[in-house]
C-alpha cells in the first residue's frame, strides 16, 4: 500500500511509552505509529508486551509514562467524555472473543448499538444482522448462541460486534489463534477485504506468520522493551537480530516462504 508519512496520515502515535508491573519493566521508551488505512502487524516473543501496548492505546491500561496521540489528540489532555468519544471510534477484537454465551449472535452485536447508539432493540438487531452478513456469516447464524457455532464463526461474530459502531480503527489481538489453517486464511482475507471496503486502520497483534504475509502493510517487532524495528516485511525480515532471524527464517518462516501467498478456500 502506498502512503506518505505525513502527520495527517498518522491515526495513532505512541511516544516514549513506559509500562511496568512491580519490578517487571515491560515497555521502556517505546515508539510506534499507526497510519491511516494500513494493516500494521505487531509481533514479538511471548511476554514482550503486545497486549499491554494494545490495552494502553484503547484505554484499558493506564501507562506509567509516555504520550499516546489518537486522531491528532493527546489522550492525557482529554476529559473523560472526550476520551469516551475517541474510544467510540475504536473497534476491538480480543483473543477470547468475549461474546455473551447466553445471547444469540444478533443480540450480542446489538448490545453496543443499544447501549451507545441508543437504537431500539428492533433497529439494533436489524443492524446487527447486517454486520453479521458483512463478516460473512449465513443469516441462520444470527439466532444461534456462541456454543452452537464453530470457532471460526464465533471469531467472525466477535468481529461483527467490534464493527457494530462503525469504528475507524480496528484492534485485533491474535485473531487467528485457535483457528485451523483454512479458517485462519479465510479470516485473514476478511480483514483485508474489510480494510479495503470500510477504510479501516488496523492494529493487529499476531504470532501467525501466514497472517503477516497475507495481510500486513507494515510490521513492528517488539523486543527489548521497545519497538526494535517497524517497516515493510522485506525490511523487517532483513534486520540483523537473533529473534527476527529465528522467527522469519526458522523452520516455520521457511515453510511460509515455500507455500507462497495464501490461496482461496472456503471458511470453516
Ligand atoms: N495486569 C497485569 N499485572 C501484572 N503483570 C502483567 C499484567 N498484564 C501483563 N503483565 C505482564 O506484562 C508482560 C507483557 O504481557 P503481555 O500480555 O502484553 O505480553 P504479550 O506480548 O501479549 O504475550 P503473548 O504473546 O504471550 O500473548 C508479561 O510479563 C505479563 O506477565
Amino acid at each position: 500500500m502506498k502512503r506518505q508519512d505525513s502527520q495527517q496520515d498518522v491515526v495513532i502515535r505512541v511516544r516514549d511509552l513506559c509500562n511496568r508491573f512491580g519490578s517487571n519493566r515491560v515497555h521502556e521508551h517505546l515508539d510506534i505509529s499507526l497510519y491511516r488505512r494500513e494493516i500494521l502487524g505487531v509481533v514479538g516473543g511471548s511476554g514482550t508486551g503486545k497486549s499491554v501496548l494494545l490495552r494502553s492505546i484503547v484505554g484499558l491500561h493506564q501507562p506509567d509514562s509516555g504520550a499516546i496521540e489518537v486522531f491528532g489528540k493527546e489522550l492525557e489532555a482529554l476529559t473523560q467524555e472526550q476520551r469516551s468519544q475517541v474510544e467510540r471510534r475504536f473497534g476491538v477484537l480480543f483473543q477470547s472473543g468475549a461474546l455473551f454465551s447466553s445471547l444469540t449472535l444478533q443480540e450480542n452485536v446489538a448490545l453496543p448499538l443499544i447501549e451507545h447508539a441508543r437504537l431500539s432493540r428492533e433497529d439494533a438487531e436489524h443492524l446487527a444482522r447486517v454486520k453479521l452478513a458483512l463478516v460473512g456469516l449465513p443469516s441462520h447464524a444470527s439466532t444461534m448462541v456462541p456454543a452452537q457455532l464453530s470457532g471460526g464463526m464465533v471469531k467472525r461474530a466477535s468481529l461483527a460486534r467490534a464493527l457494530a459502531l462503525d469504528p475507524e480503527v480496528l484492534f485485533l489481538d491474535e485473531p487467528t489463534a485457535g483457528l485451523d489453517p483454512i479458517g485462519a486464511a479465510a479470516f485473514d482475507r476478511l480483514i483485508v477485504t474489510l480494510r479495503d471496503a470500510l477504510g479501516l486502520s488496523v492494529f493487529l497483534v499476531t504470532h501467525d506468520l501466514d497472517t503477516l504475509y497475507s495481510t500486513c502493510d507494515r510490521v513492528a517487532v517488539l523486543s527489548e522493551k521497545r519497538v526494535l524495528v517497524a517497516g515493510p516485511l522485506e525490511a523487517v525480515e532483513a534486520t540483523d537480530d537473533p529473534w527476527i532471524r529465528d522467527y522469519f527464517h526458522g523452520p516455520r518462516g521457511r515453510a511460509v516462504h515455500r507455500a507462497g501467498p495464501a490461496t482461496d478456500g472456503a471458511f470453516e
